[in-house]
């Protein structure tokens, strides 16, 4: 059998069959977040969340983003103007948590302008996965009973309990108060209301357990995964000038004289699509899905016992040859609106598939989006001496640089317009 067919064969029966994930167990506090729980409980809770991330929700967020988009924009104005050496990451990091803050619990904790806020720190802590655990307990899965006994976690416990006195404090203000807030975590609080046994039928609301699990979960699987592609998305440009000039003709002539990002015709910049999907492509934050069989299945002639797990290697396929022409190159044109119709959906897969898929891919692109727009009216991102070239990807966690990305950034004159 052609081995094409086959990759996608098996990519495409994980997704059908294998609704788990892998539970790790060691996940401490966050033992009910959305990404852990399995079966009829994770159901529960996707459902839930999930009104909060359809596109009439994230256009209603929209004007929240641009207000820490427009924020970015203007702190990096000196950092242009005294032509510095810039660390990427604190300026995309902090725009990125503010933005999952602001729409998570509104809070503006102001990060871009203050880049050792305790969120940043916190949000940070929660990706250091130790590694020493992973390795012992996948080598002896026999003492994951004793270790989950002893306490120990792969979440940060100081972190986790940060998260939580946050969702806590934010939750007492609110009780005091008349003003009616839309958010994500009231949306989740007033699930509560459908509890009891009036409404039993229903879909049970959330405990206040589950409430901070999701809440610090989302900030945890938004904050990392964005912050890393803003930075890869002005590495890729600032090493290919001339897929950036393109790009910046397309977002003058959609907003001209640096004109303010609409939604719509944002939604609507095809180059700017194939950038950043190239991007992600390229440099897929997720290096793999796990999926657990959760039957016996026989695939093409392969038998996949119960409980098996099986990894879909993302990374892997992205830069596979065969299936992508030159896989290193930065190349925005293979999304193209012509190409893009023979992309098979099983060989790119930046935000998963199936019914585990990432429940923010939307709110994602959006907030990636509005970013790189506003920035890119405004300044050209330029490599210096600083900048490493090649990138030395770290290889534990997700898929990002090992070292720090830095640049520089040139003003934009207005006759760019
Ligand atoms: C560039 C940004 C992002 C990338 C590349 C990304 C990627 C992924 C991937 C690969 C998965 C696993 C999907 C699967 O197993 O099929 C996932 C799951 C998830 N993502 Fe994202 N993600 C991003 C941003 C976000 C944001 C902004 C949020 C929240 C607002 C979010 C929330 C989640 C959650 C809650 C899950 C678990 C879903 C479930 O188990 O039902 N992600 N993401």
């Amino acid at each position: 059998m052609d081995p094409d067919m086959l990759k996608t064969i098996l990519v495409k029966e994980c997704f059908t069959y294998f609704t788990n994930r892998r539970n790790f167990r060691l996940n401490g506090e966050l033992y009910d977040a959305v990404n852990i729980a399995e079966d009829d409980h994770w159901r529960r809770l996707r459902n839930i969340l999930s009104p909060n991330f359809t596109s009439g929700r994230i256009k209603e967020m929209f004007s929240i983003m641009k207000h820490h988009s427009h924020k970015l924009t203007t702190c990096l104005h000196s950092k242009a103007h005294n032509k510095e050496v810039i660390t990427m990451k604190d300026f995309f990091g902090a725009y990125s948590i503010d933005v999952m803050a602001s729409c998570a619990f509104s809070v503006d904790m102001d990060s871009t302008s203050n880049p050792s806020s305790p969120l940043i720190t916190n949000a940070s802590k929660l990706f250091r996965f130790p590694i020493l655990l992973y390795i012992f307990q996948a080598c002896f899965p026999i003492f994951l009973p004793v270790l989950e006994l002893l306490g120990f976690s792969f979440f940060s416990r100081s972190a986790t309990t940060f998260f939580k006195g946050l969702v806590e404090k934010v939750r007492a203000e609110r009780n005091g108060s008349s003003h009616q807030v839309r958010d994500i975590l009231q949306n989740m609080i007033n699930t509560q209301a459908a509890n009891g046994p009036e409404h039993e039928k229903q879909i049970k609301g959330l405990t206040d357990h589950e409430i901070i699990s999701q809440a610090t979960m989302l900030l945890f699987a938004g904050y990392e995964t964005s912050a890393t592609t803003l930075v890869l998305l002005a590495y890729s440009l600032a090493r290919n000038p001339e897929v950036m000039k393109r790009l910046q003709v397309e977002i003058d002539s959609t907003f001209p004289n640096k004109g303010p990002v609409q939604y719509e015709a944002l939604m609507q910049m095809e180059y700017l699509d194939s950038v950043v999907s190239e991007c992600l492509r390229l440099y897929p934050p997720a290096a793999r899905l796990e999926r657990v069989a959760k039957e016996t299945v026989k695939v093409n002639r392969i038998t996949i016992p119960k409980n098996m797990l099986v990894i879909i290697p993302i990374y892997a396929l992205h830069h596979d040859p065969e299936l992508w022409p030159e896989p290193e190159e930065f190349k925005p044109d293979r999304f193209s609106k012509q190409n893009k119709q023979n992309i098979n959906q099983y060989t790119y897969l930046p935000f998963g598939f199936g019914p585990r898929n990432c429940i923010g891919m939307r709110f994602a692109l959006v907030m990636l989006k509005l970013a790189l727009v506003e920035v890119l009216q405004n300044y050209s991102f330029s490599v210096c001496e600083e900048t490493e070239i090649p990138l030395t990807m770290d290889p534990e966690g997700l898929v990002g640089p090992k070292n720090p990305i830095k640049l520089k950034l040139v003003t934009r004159s207005v006759e760019c317009n």
